[in-house]
């Protein structure tokens, strides 16, 4: 029997959905939700049932019946820290996701969709290389302040799978490599991967700004804004994620419009994305200190690797540390779908989620 696998991706303003029989992708769609119905719901929890409905409702459209289902994929949400690969969707996993994420996103859906959906029908629910896939070596856990110790929060999904395949494009195995992965998104976070393991990160709130996201900012000032009784919690969280960045610089967080403001002269557009391009490479030379500079090569992938201008900014300041790859774009679906493809065929087993 072949297995069909549906793949389901939550992000801030819309739902992926793709449906795989075997590796072979059937279709995927991405579902888009209003803006403006998105902000009545105060909790990222509380759009569950919306965007469920949605999710089947094109199924519907697209004539599938879910009784064809072998299993169900969600992206893994802001679980406590969890290791790679696959976890069986589980009560416990489902109360932490519902009730006390360690931070409100998108992704947290994933897991609670895929589960109501695969208990209609019977079969399993996943969730594959969730963004708290946590590889850190114990150096990597000491902050400078020991109540915020650091964890990993990153974009597990699509960096593992690039830099698989960037590894696989350079003739090596990715258990055998060291190499920095830049995934440029939305949110920008960085990875190194020794040996098959992310040692060390430098996630969305540690580094480099991106197009909707602050990056890392001067603490002390952070902590005045934050008492000065100006913003609440809600904003200032908004201020960091959601208007940071180039949204907050430019009024716009997406890097095409920027580009083609870049082009026809606009010397603050130019002035703000090549700070971007400068923290990608600053965070990517930080990374490669944790393997003494012994990087096999560089990986810049997510929207924004299709940018000419900006990838050359970085190229231009790291190609002395390794060969870099461009592999521009996310493979988030094929990754959920093939992970959970292998578990199907006992290629690979899941992880029992403990809480
Ligand atoms: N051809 C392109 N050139 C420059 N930027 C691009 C291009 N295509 C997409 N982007 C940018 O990539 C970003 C979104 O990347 P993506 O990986 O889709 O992120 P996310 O999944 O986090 O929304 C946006 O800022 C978008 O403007
Ligand atoms: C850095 C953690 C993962 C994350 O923030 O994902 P999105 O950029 O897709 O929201």
């Amino acid at each position: 029997m072949a297995y069909k696998i549906l793949a389901i991706n939550p992000g801030s303003t819309s739902t992926k959905i793709a449906l795989y029989e075997e590796d072979k992708e059937l279709f995927t769609e991405t579902l888009s939700h209003d803006i403006v119905e998105l902000e009545k719901y105060e909790h990222v929890q509380d759009q569950f049932l919306m965007r469920k409905k949605v999710v089947e409702s094109a199924l519907v459209t697209r004539g599938f019946d879910i009784h064809e289902l072998s299993a169900v994929v969600g992206r893994g949400g802001m679980l406590p820290p969890v290791k790679s690969g696959a976890y069986e969707v589980n009560e416990a996993m489902l109360d932490i996701l519902k009730n006390r994420p360690a931070l409100e996103h998108a992704s947290n859906l994933g897991a609670i969709i895929a589960y109501e959906i695969a208990s209609r029908v019977g079969v399993k629910a996943y969730i594959y290389d969730s963004v708290r896939v946590d590889e850190l070596q114990d150096i990597a856990r000491i902050s400078g302040m020991p109540v915020i110790p650091r964890t990993s929060t990153v974009h597990t999904l699509n960096s593992r799978a690039m830099a698989m395949k960037a590894a696989a494009s350079y003739n090596k195995r990715y258990q055998d490599v060291n190499c920095i992965v830049a995934h440029l998104g939305g949110g920008i976070s960085l990875s190194v991967h020794a040996k098959g393991q992310m040692i060390d990160i430098i996630s969305d709130d540690e580094g480099p700004f991106s197009p909707e996201r602050a990056g890392r900012v001067p603490c002390k000032q952070l902590i005045d804004l934050c008492f000065s009784g100006d913003y609440d919690k809600r904003t200032t969280h908004k201020m960091l994620r959601g208007n940071g960045g180039l949204k907050a610089y430019l009024g716009t967080h997406d890097a095409r419009v920027v580009e083609k403001r870049i082009a026809e002269g606009d010397a603050e557009a130019k002035r703000v994305y090549e700070a971007m391009a400068y923290q990608v490479a600053k965070g990517i030379g930080e990374l490669a200190t944790v393997v003494d500079g012994e990087v096999d090569y560089i990986v810049l992938t997510g929207g924004i690797a299709y940018s000419k201008i900006l990838t050359d900014w970085i190229v231009k300041r790291v190609k002395f540390i390794a060969p870099i790859a461009l592999l521009p774009g996310e493979n988030e679906m094929e990754s959920l779908a093939n992970g959970t493809l292998r578990v199907l065929r006992g290629e690979e087993s899941a992880h029992v989620f403990e809480g």
